[in-house]
C-alpha cells in the first residue's frame, strides 16, 4: 500500500491488484499522513525507471501490493497505465466530492443508519446532507416551471432551468459547507463530508462553488430569462451569506432557510412565464410552510448534534420540545388551505383539492401526536411524513393541473351559455372584458365550477369575486 507522491517502481505492476486505489474515504482529518504539498490536483511525474503518480493533497490512499505475478512493463507503458487509471480514480474521487459538496446525491440510506448516533440516526439517514431536499429543489423548480408553462410545455427551457437551478444550489450547498467546515467536523450528522473529512481542500471546494454558481446563473440568464437568474442568484446569496451565518446567532435561520428553500419553484414559474403572479406563490408557499415541521422535526431529533456542532437552533432553547412542536403544527396547519387555493385560482381540478387537504390532515395529525406527547418516535413519525408530503404535492398539482387552454376552451363555453341567458349582462365586449381579466390575474375559475351551470343555461351563471 502506498500513498501520496510515494514512488512506485513500474516493475512491481501486477496484472491484478496493484492499482486497486481507493479515495482516502470516512478518515478524519486527523487520520491524515502524507501530505506533501498544499495544492489540489493530482500530479503525474516520471522519472528514470520510476513512475510517481501523486496526489498533492491528501485525498488519495493505493492500496495493493504487489504480487508474485508481477509483469516487466517499460516505464513508459508503466506510466502510460498509472496515468490513465488515476485519471480515471481522480474523476471518481472528485465526482463524488463535489456530489457531496453540492448535496445533490442521495445517499445510501441505510449506511448512514448504522453511522449516527441515536437519537440522531433517523434524521441523519435522510438528511445527514439534506440530499432529499437538493434533490426536491430541482424537482421544484421544474414543477413550479411547469405550472407556469401556459399550455404548450417547453421541454429544452425545462430541462436547462432544472439544470441551472441545480448549479446555482450546488453552489450555494458547497459554500454553506466551505463555512460551516469547523462546525460540520463537530457533528455525527456532518462529519464526514468532504470538507471536515479531507477528502477535497477549501479552495477547491471555492473554485467548485464559484464556477458552478457562475455557470448555472449563466444558463438561466441566456436559456430562461434575467427574473429566474437574478431569483437563481439572489437565492445563493441569501443561503450562503445570511442563513449560514444565522445558524450559529440566531435560532430564526429556520424561518430565513424556509423562504431560500420556497425561491426555487417561484424561479421555476419566472423562468416559464416570464413574471411572477398570485398563482405562481402557491408552490412556493406550501414549500415555506412544509420545510417548518420538517427542520423543527431534525433540529429536535439531532439537538444534541446542533448543540455541539455550535447552531443556534429553535429546538436547542426548549427543552420539553412544546414550543417546537407547537411551531409544527401551526405551519401543518397553514398547509390546510392550499388545496382549495390551487382550486380555486384555477390551477388545479377539485380532485387536487381533495387531496392536498388530505395530505395536510396527514402531516398536521403527525403534527398533534408531536405536539401532545414529544416523544423521539412522535417526531420522528412527523419528520417521515414531511418527507412523504412534498412529493405527494407536488405530484398530485402536476397530475390535476388545469392548463391555460382547458381554462380558454372552459370560459369561451361558459360564454356561449352566458349569452344564452337574459339575466347577464348583454354585450360581447363587457364579457371579453371580464374573461381576459379572469385570465389575466390567474383568478379563472376552476373548469368544475364553469361547467356546473352547463346543465342549467336557464339559470343565472354564479356570480363571482372577480365578475
Ligand atoms: C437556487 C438556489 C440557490 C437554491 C438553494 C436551495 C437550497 C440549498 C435549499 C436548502 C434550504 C435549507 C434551509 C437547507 C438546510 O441547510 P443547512 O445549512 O441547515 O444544512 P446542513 O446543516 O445539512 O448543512
Amino acid at each position: 500500500m502506498w500513498r501520496n507522491s510515494v514512488g512506485f517502481s513500474s516493475k512491481l505492476l501486477t496484472s491484478k491488484s496493484s492499482y486497486s486505489r481507493l479515495p482516502l474515504l470516512n478518515h478524519g482529518v486527523a487520520s491524515r499522513s502524507t501530505s506533501t504539498s498544499a495544492g489540489s490536483g493530482p500530479e503525474s511525474t516520471e522519472a528514470a525507471g520510476t513512475v510517481k503518480v501523486g496526489f498533492s493533497s491528501t485525498e488519495w490512499v493505493r492500496t495493493g501490493s504487489p504480487g508474485s505475478s508481477a509483469v516487466d512493463l517499460s516505464s513508459f507503458a508503466a506510466a502510460s497505465v498509472l496515468k490513465g487509471r488515476d485519471i480515471v480514480d481522480m474523476a471518481k474521487h472528485y465526482g463524488r466530492c463535489y456530489a457531496e459538496l453540492s448535496k445533490a446525491r442521495l445517499r445510501m440510506l441505510a449506511n448512514k443508519l448504522h453511522n449516527i448516533v441515536p437519537p440522531c440516526t433517523f434524521a441523519a439517514s435522510f438528511s445527514s446532507n439534506y440530499t432529499v431536499i437538493s434533490m426536491l429543489v430541482v424537482a421544484t423548480s421544474g414543477t413550479g416551471y411547469i405550472l407556469g408553462s401556459g399550455s404548450a410545455i417547453d421541454y429544452m427551457g425545462l430541462c436547462c432551468t432544472c439544470a441551472g437551478t441545480m448549479m446555482v444550489a450546488a453552489s450555494a450547498s458547497t459554500l454553506n459547507q466551505v463555512f460551516e467546515v469547523k462546525n460540520d467536523a463537530k457533528m455525527n450528522r456532518t462529519k464526514k463530508r468532504p470538507l471536515p473529512s479531507g477528502r477535497i481542500s477549501i479552495p477547491h471546494a471555492v473554485t467548485w462553488a464559484a464556477s458552478t454558481g457562475m455557470l448555472g446563473t449563466a444558463l438561466l440568464a441566456s436559456k430562461a430569462n434575467m427574473l429566474a437568474a437574478g431569483f437563481g442568484a439572489s437565492n445563493l446569496v441569501l443561503y450562503a451569506f445570511v442563513y449560514t451565518p444565522l445558524k450559529q446567532i440566531h435560532p430564526i435561520n429556520t424561518w430565513v432557510g424556509a423562504i431560500v428553500g420556497a425561491i426555487p419553484p417561484l424561479l421555476g414559474w419566472a423562468a416559464a412565464s416570464g413574471q411572477v403572479s398570485l398563482n405562481g406563490m402557491l408552490l412556493p408557499a406550501a414549500l415555506y410552510f412544509w420545510q417548518i415541521p420538517h427542520f423543527m422535526a431534525l433540529a429536535y431529533l439531532c439537538r444534541k448534534d446542533y448543540a455541539d456542532g455550535g447552531f443556534r437552533m429553535y429546538s436547542l432553547a426548549d427543552a420539553s420540545g412544546q414550543r417546537t412542536a407547537s411551531v409544527a403544527l401551526r405551519n401543518c396547519l397553514y398547509l390546510l388551505p392550499l388545496g382549495y387555493l390551487a382550486y380555486d385560482w384555477g390551477l388545479t381540478s377539485g380532485w387536487f383539492c381533495l387531496e392536498s387537504t388530505l395530505l395536510a390532515l396527514a402531516i398536521s395529525g403527525t403534527a398533534i401526536s408531536f405536539y401532545m406527547n414529544r416523544t423521539t418516535k412522535d417526531a420522528r413519525r412527523m419528520f417521515h411524513a414531511s418527507l412523504l408530503y412534498l412529493p405527494v404535492f407536488m405530484s398530485g398539482l402536476l397530475v390535476h393541473r388545469v392548463t391555460e387552454s382547458e381554462q380558454q376552451m372552459t370560459v369561451e363555453h361558459t360564454g356561449k351559455i352566458i349569452e344564452m341567458s337574459p339575466l347577464l349582462e348583454t354585450t360581447e365586449e363587457a364579457q371579453e372584458e371580464k374573461r381576459k381579466q379572469s385570465i389575466g390575474n390567474g383568478q379563472c375559475r376552476p373548469p368544475v365550477a364553469y361547467a356546473s351551470v352547463a346543465p342549467f343555461p336557464f339559470l343565472p351563471a354564479p356570480s363571482y369575486s372577480t365578475f
